[in-house]
């Protein structure tokens, strides 16, 4: 099965979901137009990290965003992962992924479970500890966000359940450490031996200046499309998951684990 996949490679104003929304609803636009079955987009894309302004701008329990992605994925027919945003819940902020199939249907909902104490996350936001697996455009996908990639044994617990996608959106990952970026990502691949669609943004906020570098990659770890270090723009690859199922075969690291030595 051949499925198209875009990446919205875009910039975020900080603080600002207004301006976000439309940014969003413009590449959905785009990605219908290039013909794409999955879309997906970058991390906290309706505030940024203004962490310390989520009071006054997280969503109420993520309606806002739910409701333009759900119409979004319904008017062009799209799957669509929604990045994260930020969230408000019981109290408390949440980093959150919402998924939707092309009929505007929920299908998954995520709380980012590894908070990145380098920019602060933990001091304003609680950490999810649910994992995320869910079927999208007929193929079993995990989904990750952005800190969550350096911790491989979180995504093994998920795709040692059988899904052959990991979609991975992250947002504040700067351009000094774009190449531990592509690494990373090869090695989730290569160790996972699934295809990995992971959407990064580009422009600056007041601490960074984000890396950009989107990428989809296939099970082998080789590169299929990438994005440039710095310009908003759509990327698309084809991915064949029949192809992920043959080197599932070759090398069956799945069934060659011995969970009983790891601990
Ligand atoms: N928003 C994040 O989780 C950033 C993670 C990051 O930059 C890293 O190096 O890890």
């Amino acid at each position: 099965m051949t499925l198209k996949v875009a990446i919205a490679q875009m910039n975020i104003a900080l603080g600002q979901p207004e301006v976000n929304k439309q940014t969003v609803a413009q590449y959905a636009q785009k990605a219908s137009e290039a013909g794409a079955d999955i879309l997906i987009y970058p991390e906290m894309w309706n505030t940024g990290y203004a962490l310390t302004d989520l009071p006054q701008l997280a969503d109420n329990d993520g309606e806002r965003s739910r409701q333009l992605l759900a119409r979004l994925a319904k008017t062009y027919q799209l799957n669509i992962v929604g990045g994260s945003v930020a969230t408000m819940r019981d109290g408390q902020f949440f980093n959150t992924m919402f998924v939707f199939n092309q009929l505007g249907q929920q299908v998954a909902r995520y709380d980012k479970a590894h908070l990145f104490g380098l920019m602060n996350e933990e001091k304003y936001i609680a950490a999810g500890s649910q994992p995320n697996t869910f079927e999208l455009a007929g193929v079993l996908s995990a989904g990750v966000i952005c800190y969550d990639i350096r911790f491989p044994e979180w995504l093994r617990t998920m795709m040692s359940s059988g899904p052959q996608a990991i979609l991975y959106v992250s947002a504040e990952w700067p351009i000094q450490r774009i190449a531990q970026w592509q690494i990373l990502l090869q090695a989730r691949a290569i160790e996972n031996q699934a295809f990995v669609v992971a959407a990064n943004r580009v422009g600056s906020d007041r601490d960074n200046t984000f890396g950009g570098r989107s990428l989809v990659i296939d099970p082998l770890g080789n590169i299929v499309a990438q994005g440039t270090d710095a310009d908003e723009m759509l990327v698309t690859a084809d991915i064949d998951i029949a192809d992920e199922t043959a080197i599932r075969g070759q090398i069956p690291v799945f069934s060659d684990r011995r969970p009983e030595l790891y601990r």
